[in-house]
């Protein structure tokens, strides 16, 4: 039986496009393109384990927003996967090239044309038909007014 992990997602929003990067070659799925996150660890919500991994990853601290969607279920070769994705946008800026080797600002049409991790293709798919500035605003203008 494959292991199940619960893995902790953010789209990183900026002028219309997502942070996305390319999965370091030494990881599984190295090379394919993935949004900042990783495995909740026990004891942590979703939201601790989202700002923990992009802290590890990026060196950057987030403005967090709603969830993207749902919680999706979805596997790959190696694991049954549980995304908890969320919207949010940098209030740093070092984007560090931890656990990847490339790191860009892309269009979620851009997107579907890049190698993405499966079970991350129905947030994908969703991103296309999302207004991405309004909810950028949304997210800086409630963390204005906190
Ligand atoms: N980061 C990330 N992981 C994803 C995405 N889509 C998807 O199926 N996954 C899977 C791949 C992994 O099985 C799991 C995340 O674990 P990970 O290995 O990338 O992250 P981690 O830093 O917590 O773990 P590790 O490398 O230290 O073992 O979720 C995605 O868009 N981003």
């Amino acid at each position: 039986m494959k292991k199940k992990i619960d893995v902790a997602l953010a789209v990183i929003l900026a002028e219309g496009r997502v942070l996305v990067g390319r999965r370091n070659l030494d990881r599984i799925y190295g090379g394919w393109w993935e949004f900042p996150g990783g495995k909740i660890e026990p004891g942590e919500t979703p939201i601790m384990a989202v700002r923990r991994e992009v802290a590890e990853e990026l060196g950057d601290q987030l403005m967090l927003g709603a969830p993207v969607m749902p919680p999706i279920l979805g596997e790959h070769a190696l694991a049954q996967v549980h995304l908890f994705p969320y919207y949010a946008c940098l209030t740093t800026h070092h984007l560090r090239q931890v656990a990847a080797y490339d790191l860009r600002f892309v269009t979620p049409q851009q997107l579907l044309t890049m190698q993405v991790l499966g079970p991350s293709l129905p947030i994908v798919q969703h991103l296309t038909t999302v207004d991405l500035l309004a909810v950028q605003n949304q997210i800086e203008t409630s963390n204005k007014t906190k």
